[in-house]
């Protein structure tokens, strides 16, 4: 369980709640958001309050920047623990109005002083809650009251940010008024933040890392890419199972409209507004948009058609397969997975380490700058 060079943060939790039997061990980066991602009743909330010490399983370890905050004997009770939360249901005093709040994060930060006050600026730049800190909080929307709860949760300068289900809560709108806040806040922070989801397209804009629960135990945890493209995991049988590549941006081709877009191995070319050269932007690439061919098909409408090397390949069902392939040559470039039929798969000999043609019909920008 030994994960980045500086201080890596783990956690392993043994026990039951109830019935419940939790089993988990996963490492997460020392910065970044890590998803934790599963179905309804996977131990997701229970694995944050254990972290927070809320809840005690039989057996736990929690380390965070290098600080046992359990270990054998030692137990760090709830309110010592330097960890921020913020609930899928803002819980803001509603006696206090938004400035009141978000100062009563900052004196769980400890003495104020000049830099207490540069991190409130800053926070109330980050999240764009200038405007409402006048205001009473029964006078905020949804996503406003997020904001604010966030804010409190940073202003108490965590080591560790845990989010539960934070726009879950909330609909569409509020949900796409907020993510870009969220974002931004991916950007700013060097703190390990735990987001807890069972939406997707969030992990997709928000997550490095991922953690997949299952029924209590870790499937697989690693970086978002590597779980995507596991033809074997679970995320791989679903429709809109999907790649997410960190590119660079290249020419813009103003008279069509698209961006060109590196990554090891490969240029895509994605419809897009105008773009500077040489920014990172992450993009998303369907399953269902990939299809492989032998030679390098001419005349067709795809625009993406880059050399590739089957890589792996696992069943989906009875007539399909995700196919891991690798951009290049040698297949050594970035990874993507292509969803085929078991038919196709057999017709055109298909197998492990054969080079061919991946046309890719979809490239997606992820939105946020990243
Ligand atoms: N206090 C409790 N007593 C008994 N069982 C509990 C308790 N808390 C949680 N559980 C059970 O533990 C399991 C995991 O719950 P948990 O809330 O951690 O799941 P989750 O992945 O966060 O789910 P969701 O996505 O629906 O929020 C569930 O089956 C739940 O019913």
């Amino acid at each position: 369980m030994t994960g980045a060079a500086a201080d890596p943060n783990s956690f392993a939790f043994a026990g039951h709640v109830g019935a419940f039997a939790l089993d988990v061990a996963f490492d997460a980066p020392p910065t970044g958001v890590t998803a934790l991602f599963g179905p309804s009743g996977c131990g997701k909330t229970t694995v944050l309050r254990s972290i927070a010490g809320l809840q005690r399983m039989a057996r736990g370890r929690v380390m965070v920047a290098g600080a046992p905050w359990q270990e054998g004997e030692i137990f760090v009770p709830p309110h010592r623990r330097s960890v921020g939360y913020v609930f899928q249901e803002a819980s803001l005093f509603a006696h206090l109005s938004v400035k009141q709040n978000l100062l009563f994060g900052a004196s769980r930060a400890g003495p104020a002083g000049a830099g207490a006050a540069a991190a409130f600026d800053d926070v109330v730049d980050l999240l764009g809650v200038g405007p409402l800190l006048g205001r009473a909080t029964a006078a905020l929307s949804g996503g406003e009251r997020q904001r604010v709860a966030i804010g409190r949760a940073l202003l108490s300068r965590p080591s560790l940010l845990l989010m539960d289900e934070p726009l879950a809560a909330l609909d569409a709108a509020s949900k796409n008024d907020i993510l870009p806040f969220l974002e931004r806040l991916h950007g700013a922070l060097s703190l390990p933040v735990l987001y807890v989801t069972h939406d997707m397209a969030e992990v997709e804009r928000l997550a490095d890392w991922l953690v997949l629960l299952q029924a209590g135990r870790v499937l697989a945890s690693g970086p978002l890419a590597a779980l995507q493209s596991d033809p074997t995991l679970p995320l791989a049988a679903r429709r809109d199972a999907a790649v997410s590549l960190e590119a660079v941006t290249g020419a813009y081709d103003a008279a069509y409209g698209l961006l060109a877009l590196d990554v090891p191995g490969g240029r895509f070319l994605a419809p897009s507004a105008p773009a500077q050269a040489g920014e990172a932007r992450r993009i998303s690439i369907q399953a269902a948009d990939v299809s492989l061919a032998l030679r390098r098909p001419e005349q067709s409408t795809i625009s993406n058609i880059l050399g590739a090397r089957i890589i792996e390949a696992a069943p989906l069902g009875s007539q399909e397969l995700a196919v891991l392939v690798g951009l290049g040559q040698d297949g050594a470039g970035a990874r993507l997975l292509a969803r085929v039929t078991r038919r196709s798969w057999d017709q055109l000999g298909l197998r492990t380490g054969l080079p061919v043609f991946a046309q890719i019909k979809g490239v997606a920008l992820v939105p946020g700058a990243r």
